[in-house]
């Protein structure tokens, strides 16, 4: 079992409200100057790593960044070409790992524009509104495939400007690298498939605030409705594991709280978002949320909604396994058994060449006896 990872960064300097949240990372990026101002390359080091090293235990992985529009989660999952974010610097730790090991990659990069899923590496895909249907999937061999790849991809992804930011992500957009490891183990085959998820959300904003009319209402209407609903998926999924929690004496079902933990309904299929996420919340995987806040005092109210959101997501727990290839598995398993068979039969080799003086010796015994007593 693994708790969702919050990490929280801030942009701008913070007013002291008298609100407490505790997170697991907390990130000061408001002052390049400052001893505290935390770098690209600080995130990487704390929440990036973890992501490469449960990729190559054979574990999934997500990082999600969630906040206020222009607060930055762009920034920090893309960055720029100089000063580059989580994505391009978990890719170049993957095949920097890779061209150590046996391998195979595929990328797919989608995004999520009003509720339709958009393919962003190939544009002749119209978008639909089913999950993953028709996304292409492409093979990569090396970094600079990759860097192609995520160039391809941003551009064709929705951005706009708004009131808040110049190049808003109107979207929620997805980069899925899945990550295959073939290796033996003690002379037996082994093989794992990991999927690493990185998303970088559209902004939760308030119309009002980024003064926008037309076809950026709609889409505003639209992400903040799958932001309302991932929001309930992450209640829903704390309340679960609330009642899991209980101790018996406390549990206010007493023996029916299974049931209801059973019974307790999770709208993963409210949005096309929550849906494709199912996996990284309350699923198999180790999920990092980043939420970032840009708390000037005018975003007081984003701010403090954005905390109690990674605060309520930070009681989230996944049970994150080794997903390892079925059929491997079964000739590993066959190899063992063969193994243990061999060692039985050895020792029975062993005990029978053992017994067998005894047993010569019982049938001179017998046979003495046979020919002296009995004849
Ligand atoms: N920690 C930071 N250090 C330096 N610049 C930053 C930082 N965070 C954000 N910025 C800058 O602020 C602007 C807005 O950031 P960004 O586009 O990442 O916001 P966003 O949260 O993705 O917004 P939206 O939801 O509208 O897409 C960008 O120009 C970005 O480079």
């Amino acid at each position: 079992m693994a708790s969702v990872r919050v990490a929280v960064r801030v942009r701008d300097g913070l007013k002291d409200k008298g609100k407490t949240f505790s997170f697991d990372f907390s990130y000061d990026s408001t002052d390049r100057a400052s001893p505290t101002f935390a770098s690209q390359e600080r995130i990487f080091h704390d929440l990036g790593s973890d992501v490469l090293k449960a990729a190559f235990e054979g574990f999934n992985a997500c990082v999600f960044a969630y906040g206020q529009t222009g607060s930055g989660k762009s920034y920090t999952m893309m960055g720029h070409t100089e000063d580059k974010g989580l994505i391009p610097r978990i890719c170049e730790g993957l095949f920097w790992e890779i061209s150590h090991r046996s391998k195979s990659d595929a990328v797919s990069y989608l995004e999520i524009y009003n509720e339709r899923v958009r393919d962003l590496l190939n544009k002749t895909n119209h978008s639909h509104r089913g999950v993953r249907q028709n996304l292409s999937k492409h093979s990569i061999h090396n970094h600079s495939d990759m860097e192609d790849l995520i160039i391809l991809g941003n551009a064709s992804r929705t951005t706009a400007s708004t009131g808040m930011n110049d190049f808003s992500s109107r979207s929620h957009a997805i980069l899925t690298i899945s990550f295959t490891q073939a290796w033996f183990d003690a002379e037996l085959p082994r093989e794992t498939l990991s999927k690493i998820h990185l998303v970088d959300l559209a902004g939760s904003e308030r119309a009002d605030a980024t003064r926008t009319t037309g076809t950026r209402l709609k889409e505003g209407a639209n992400i903040n409705k799958s932001l309302v609903t991932l929001g309930s998926v992450i209640s829903t999924l704390v309340s679960v594991f609330f009642l899991c929690d209980l101790p018996a004496d406390l549990s206010v079902g007493g023996p029916s709280t299974k049931k209801k933990q059973q019974q307790i309904f999770i709208p993963y299929r409210d949005s096309v978002l929550t849906w494709l996420l199912k996996d990284s919340l309350g699923g198999n995987s180790m999920t990092t949320m980043i939420a970032t806040v840009s708390p000037a005092d005018v975003n007081y109210g984003e701010t403090l909604s954005t905390l109690r959101y990674a605060s309520r997501a930070k009681n989230i727990v996944n049970s994150p396994t080794v997903n390892e290839d079925g059929s491997v598995k079964v000739i590993r398993e066959l190899q063992a058994e063969v193994a243990r068979l061999r060692r039985l039969l050895e020792e029975a080799n062993q005990v029978l060449h053992i017994l067998k003086p005894i047993k010569d010796s019982a049938i001179y015994m017998l046979t003495v006896f046979y020919s002296k007593v009995i004849l």
